[in-house]
Order: C-alpha cells, then sequence, then structure tokens
C-alpha cells in the first residue's frame, strides 16, 4: 500500500541550534505512529512541518505522494487534508460543541442533513450527546479533549497529528483516554501521527514507535520490539531502564557481558559485540529485577557458585538494602550495588535497610551497550 506520508531526509535548525538532524521515515494508510522522546528531542517540530505550520530547512515531506514542503515547493496547511489536536485542545470559546464539530464542514459547503448526520455520529461516538449545546467552558478536561477529537475527524483527513494530547488530564483520565482512541482510531481506518513524551501513552496507541533523541531518530519498531531491546541507552532509559552499571565490556561463554569488579553481568545487546571494545555500561528496569536476602555463609557460598555459572538465566548482581517506599500494589527498594552505584528493584513486602543480598535479573532483560571511547 503508498505510504500517506513520507518523510526524508527532513532538517531544521533554530538560529545555530540543530532541531532536526535529517530524519526520514514513512506512514502507511490506517497505521497509528507515536513519536517518543525526551523534551528538546525535536518532537513538535516534526509535527509542526508536518502540518506546515514552520518550514524545513531541508530534505521533504510528501503527503498521498505529493510533495507538501521541500526546497522548492510549500503547500500551505488548509491544503494538506491535515487536522491536528493541540495540547490545550484550542476548541472555540464561543461556540456549542456541536457547532464546533460542525464547523469545518460547513466550511466545506457540507448540505445541511449531511452535517446533521455526521456531527450526530461522532457525538455518539465520543460519548458527548448531552453536551451538544454546551461551550467549552462548561466541559470538564476530558470532555473538552474529546470534543477537540471529534472535530478533527469530522471532516475525516488523511492525517490526523496529535501533540501530546492528553499531557493536560488526569491520570486516571489519561489511561481511560488512551485506551478508548486507541479503539476509536482503529474502528475508523484513521491514520494518525501522534507525540508524547509518556511511554505507556505510546504503546497504548502505537502500531510503530518512533524513538527520537536530539533531533535524530534511534529506533523505529513495533512497541513490543523496541521494549524487549531498545536500540540505545537513551531508547532503553526512556523505556524504563532506569538501572545502570558500568564496567569493562567482555564475552561470558559468547555472551556479551561486562565485569564490574568480580561479578560479570552478562546481557543482550542491538549492538554486534566485538572484542575491541573497552568499556560498557548495563542497563535494566526495576520491575525485572526480585530480590533474595542473603542467610548466612551458606547460602553465601551456593549464591557464589550460581553467581559465576555462565549457563545461568539470571544475572546476580550483590547489594545492601537502603530503603523502601510503599506504592500500594508494591514496595520500591532502593540497594547500593557498590559504593554510590544505586539499583531500584520492587518487592512484595518492605525490605529493612542494611540488609544483605542480591538482585536477580534475567540476563534477556539486561541491555548492554558500549560506551566510547
Ligand atoms: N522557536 C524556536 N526558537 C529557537 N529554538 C527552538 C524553537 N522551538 C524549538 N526550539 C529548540 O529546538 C529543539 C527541539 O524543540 P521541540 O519543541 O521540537 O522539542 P520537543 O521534543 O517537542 O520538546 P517538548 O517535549 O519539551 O515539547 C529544542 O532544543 C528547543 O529548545
Amino acid at each position: 500500500m503508498d505510504p500517506i506520508l513520507e518523510v526524508v531526509d527532513l532538517q531544521k535548525k533554530y538560529g545555530g541550534q540543530t532541531a532536526l538532524a535529517g530524519i526520514g521515515f514513512s506512514v502507511s494508510p490506517g497505521e497509528i505512529i507515536s513519536v517518543l522522546g525526551p523534551s528538546g528531542c525535536g518532537k513538535s517540530t516534526l509535527l509542526q512541518l508536518i502540518a506546515g505550520l514552520q518550514q524545513p530547512d531541508g530534505g521533504e515531506i510528501r503527503l498521498r505522494g505529493e510533495t507538501v514542503s521541500s526546497g522548492s515547493r510549500f503547500v500551505p496547511p488548509e491544503k494538506r487534508r491535515i487536522n491536528m489536536v493541540f495540547q490545550d485542545y484550542a476548541l472555540w470559546p464561543h461556540m456549542t460543541v456541536y457547532d464546533n464539530i460542525s464547523y469545518g464542514l460547513k466550511r466545506k459547503k457540507n448540505s445541511a442533513a449531511d452535517i446533521k448526520e455526521k456531527v450526530s455520529e461522532l457525538l455518539a461516538m465520543l460519548h458527548l450527546e448531552s453536551f451538544a449545546q454546551r461551550l467549552p467552558a462548561q466541559l470538564s478536561g476530558g470532555q473538552q479533549q474529546r470534543v477537540a477529537i471529534a472535530r478533527a475527524l469530522a471532516t475525516e483527513p488523511d492525517l490526523l497529528l496529535l501533540d501530546e494530547p492528553l499531557s493536560n488530564l488526569d491520570m486516571r483520565l489519561r489511561i481511560e483516554m488512551r485506551t478508548e482512541m486507541s479503539y476509536l482510531f482503529r474502528r475508523l481506518g484513521t491514520t494518525v501521527f501522534h507525540v508524547t513524551h509518556d511511554p505507556e501513552e505510546a504503546f497504548a496507541m502505537a502500531d510503530r514507535l518512533v524513538m527520537m533523541r536530539n533531533g535524530a531518530i534511534d529506533q523505529i519498531d513495533r512497541p513490543h520490539a523496541c521494549y524487549r531491546l531498545p536500540a540505545t541507552p537513551s531508547a532503553a532509559s526512556l523505556l524504563g531502564a532506569g538501572n545502570r552499571l558500568e564496567g569493562e565490556s567482555m564475552f561470558e561463554e559468547g555472551v556479551p557481558a561486562l565485569q564490574i569488579g568480580s561479578t560479570i553481568v552478562r546481557g543482550a545487546s542491538p549492538v554486534v559485540w566485538n572484542n575491541r571494545m573497552k568499556q560498557a555500561e548495563a542497563l535494566f528496569r526495576p520491575d525485572a529485577a526480585s530480590w533474595e536476602t542473603a542467610i548466612g555463609a551458606e547460602a553465601d557460598e551456593v549464591a557464589a557458585a550460581a553467581e559465576s555459572s555462565a549457563n545461568s538465566p539470571f544475572n546476580r548482581i550483590a547489594a545492601r538494602v537502603v530503603h523502601s517506599s510503599f506504592e500500594g500494589n508494591r514496595w520500591r527498594v532502593l540497594a547500593e550495588g557498590a559504593p554510590g552505584r544505586r539499583l531500584a528493584l520492587f518487592h512484595h513486602e518492605p525490605l529493612a535497610s542494611g540488609t544483605t543480598g542480591h538482585l536477580v535479573v534475567p540476563v534477556a532483560d539486561t541491555f548492554l551497550y558500549p560506551l566510547p571511547g
């Protein structure tokens, strides 16, 4: 199927600062793409270039095969058949919900009967029937957000752009809305380009993730694939791998590993491991780690033997508990691996400060990356 959107070597600078450093990808009809990246990585700039709210310094944007932005051509936003839902919804405050949703259809000179049918359908779909005659100020944040989506869908755009659409909602509503949106867009077959800094929102919505950093793309893949093996340390920490250890790069029985003192940490790496690498880092999620308390010298010997076993599917990292804090259904435990090296894990009960033991982390959930130099 021909792509709806093609972005080719797109570049944008603000003064001397690079916001986009030559990025490219394409989006198929009906696909939901979520762009995920830390603040300042260029997400909003990318969205604005696609919408036509800004012009690129280099590269090209094509919609349905037609060039809409390039060095020699620029199609204005209103001619791109794209709609956008902004962070603050940008509803017209003096218009009712009904008028907000029908506005684009009226401008397109649809018949009154067609408009009524279409708006009624959208009101029903987004559970807004009883609010049709209200003004935006008389609605909750979640209701306003649904009106913004209904308005954006009314004119059946080729591409819907969503800029952090849930960031103004409370957590419960965010979880509810991301599931509803994911369902709605798939049911309608809407092609969506969605920007967020919230990994869970991206996971819930996306067919494919675009992981960005410093104006460049680190990884484009299905959410599950990015989660299983993030392509870069930045992608890994963005996807929750907040525990980090540094050591010397090595192989352990042919498996990529790093050595930290007497501890060997094996893992999976998206990079082809080789003997020329010197230093490396290991990242893993707190959720991937479980805890084993050391009980006496005998247990320590067994543990040490297990630790050195190259065939075990687990890494065992000696640590001492620093603090446990309650999180509702579990406890977050802070432990110290080596002096000054804090590691987090979750446990079903609190662990007393000073308890010694091991973090047990599956090798498959330990991500290894070489350090430069
Ligand atoms: N109008 C502007 N003038 C100068 N620099 C800008 C302008 N807009 C963005 N930038 C810079 O370009 C880079 C990318 O900004 P952008 O807003 O695209 O990032 P973002 O990923 O959307 O960030 P956030 O998640 O915080 O919204 C940042 O370093 C930012 O400071």
